[in-house]
């Protein structure tokens, strides 16, 4: 089990870590547009794969090339380290498909 982030230590991480993203209500969220609609199926598909080995699973918004992805640890209710290593992860592929 993973525990909540307080306020402090989340605006740390992101800063620090994780500057794409931003603490919005119990989650972190990034916005990324891919060069192209195929380029941004690309980056879902192997979001989908990290997520399921990981057993944690973001909130996904596809709009053309345009992704937003939410991570957020529902169970605890608030962001936990379990959401900061998927956000590394899905920066990771974003970077490899841009
Ligand atoms: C049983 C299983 O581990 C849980 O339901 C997992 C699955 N994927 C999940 N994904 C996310 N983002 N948050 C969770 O709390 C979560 N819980």
């Amino acid at each position: 089990m993973s525990e909540i982030l307080d306020e402090t230590e989340l605006r740390d991480k992101l800063t620090d870590d994780l500057p794409d993203w931003s603490a919005e209500g119990d989650g972190i969220t990034r916005v990324a547009e891919l060069p192209t609609f195929p380029d941004a199926i690309t980056v879902v598909a192997r979001v989908g794969v990290v997520a399921e080995e990981m057993d944690h699973h973001p909130d996904i918004d596809i709009r053309w090339r345009t992704l937003t992805f939410r991570c957020s640890t529902h169970s605890e209710g608030g962001v936990t380290s379990k959401d900061l290593d998927l956000a590394r992860q899905i920066d990771e592929i974003i970077a490899a498909e841009s």
